[in-house]
This record gives C-alpha cells, structure tokens and sequence, in this order.
C-alpha cells in the first residue's frame, strides 16, 4: 500500500540499553500537557525542568495556544508530540501534516479508524516532511472497554481491535501506534520494529479517572511499551516534579528487572 520510505521510527533511539536506567526512564516518559492554556502549561513545564525532556500538546492546548506553544517548548530544548488525532478524508489530514510538520514536532497522531487510504496519505505527507516525524496510529483509545466499543458496532474485543487497526496502519506504512499497556505485548510481539507508545498509565492507586485500560509504569514498560504518555498523575499532583521523579523510579526499576 505504501511505495514511499515509512516516517522515521524512533525505536533505536528509545530502547538503547548504554543509557543508565534513569536516563533511559526520562527518555521513555512523556509529560501530557492537557492544560487550557499557554501559561498554565508553561507553569507546569517550569516545575518539571530537569527532569522530563518529553512534553505532549493535545487538542486542549493546541487549539487556545496553538503553534506557539509548541514552538516555545520546542526552544526550551524538549521533545514534543503533537497529539492531534487527525481523522479526516485522505486529502485533508495529508494537507493538515504537511502544515505541521515544518514545526519540528518529533511524533504525531492519526486515527487508525480512518482507514487504508487515509493512512496512506498520511504516511506519504510525513515522508515529505523536512524533519524526521514518526506518525503514529491510535488504536483503541484507552477510555473504551467492551461495552464503548459494542455500542458504536464493534463486536471485537479491545484486543483484537488494536491488533486490526495496527495492522492495516503499519502495511500502510505508519512506523508507531498509540494503545493501552494492556495490549502493549501482543503488539511488541507481532511488531517488533514498530514504536509502541502507550497512554492509560497508573502507578498503583491512582485515580483511574476516564481510563479504562491502564497499567502501572514498571507494567507497560514490561509490556512492551517504548514511551509512556502520563497526563493527570503527574499534572494533578500537589508536586508533580516529586509524582514524575516517583513515576521514573518506578520506569528504571522496570528497565532494571527487564535486562
Ligand atoms: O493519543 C493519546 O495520547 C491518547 C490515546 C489514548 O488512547 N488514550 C489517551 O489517554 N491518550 C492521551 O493520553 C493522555 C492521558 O492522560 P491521563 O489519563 O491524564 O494520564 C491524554 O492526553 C490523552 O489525550
């Protein structure tokens, strides 16, 4: 389906094992920054300097604060992932990367469920792009369980749903996939050259909040996962650079144990 060079994978950079475990941990953990605006962001990222280098901007904060939040965290020397969950025509969502791409963002999200020949436009948009970009498909959002996804008419379990919708995204040439921790292995083990990036993590008794399908950090890690998105356990914390330096422990003991 594909003819073009897929965007570039960032496995090799992730799952480097000459990192110190710390080190490595503080390149797996990217903060979500699902904040209203620019200079509750900026708050956040200000506490968390020094200690997380990845920072997510969704729909959230991107549609108030734009391309200049990104830029902004960008010249602060972080990584961003744009998280725009872009499902459209294939016409469009190749226009809407090719307009984002110039920014220097390192990864960002279509829907799988888009299909085939959306999938196809995006990789070939993100081929075109002038810095390297890992687009990566979500699967099954962690919020659903069985009963979300029988009432929109998908029989499937999330399981097989994930492993469907992977499928179809990585024959069209998308190099990573978004899905819970809980469907991490099964991933990693069909795909073992493709970024697996997973939200729905919870360090034991956190709030669960919307999520229905989440493991604890040291758990997606073992799983498979190469990044771990974390929004509310660390964002919602009366000290988050305190909740993120507990969540990395736990990440490097994880990385430990999995040598
Ligand atoms: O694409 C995502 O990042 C995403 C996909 C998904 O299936 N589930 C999911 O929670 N996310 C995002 O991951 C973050 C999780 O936030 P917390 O639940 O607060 O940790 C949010 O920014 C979500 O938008």
């Amino acid at each position: 389906m594909h003819d073009q060079e897929p965007s570039a994978p960032l496995r090799t950079v992730a799952t480097s094992h000459t990192l110190p475990k710390s080190r490595e941990a503080r390149k797996k953990l990217i903060v979500a920054l699902d904040f209203p605006t620019a200079p509750a962001a900026l708050a956040l990222l200000d506490r968390l300097e020094g200690s997380c280098e990845w920072f997510k901007v969704g729909l959230e904060l991107y549609l108030n604060a734009g391309n200049g939040i990104v830029e902004t965290i960008l010249s602060r020397g972080h990584s961003v992932f744009l998280d725009l969950k872009l499902h459209d025509i294939p016409n469009t969502v190749g226009g809407a990367i090719r307009s984002v791409a110039p920014l220097g963002i390192t990864m960002l999200t279509v829907h799988a469920f888009g299909g085939p020949a959306m999938l196809t436009a995006a990789s070939d948009a993100a081929a075109s792009s002038p810095n390297p970009l890992t687009l990566l498909a979500v699967t099954v959002l962690t919020s659903m369980d069985n009963f979300q996804l029988e009432s929109i008419g998908i029989t499937e379990t999330p399981a097989n749903q994930v492993l469907r919708l992977a499928t179809v995204a990585q024959a069209c040439g998308i190099p990573g996939f978004v899905c819970s921790p809980q469907e991490a292995a099964q991933l990693r083990a069909r795909f073992p050259q493709n970024t697996i990036v997973s939200p729905g993590i919870r360090p034991s008794g956190a709030a669960k909040g919307d999520q229905a399908r989440i493991a604890t950090p040291a758990n997606a890690l073992a799983a498979g996962a190469d990044y771990l998105v974390v929004g509310r356990p660390i964002t919602q914390a009366a000290d988050p650079a305190a909740a993120a330096r507990a969540i990395l422990d736990e990440m490097s003991v994880g990385l430990a144990e999995a040598d």
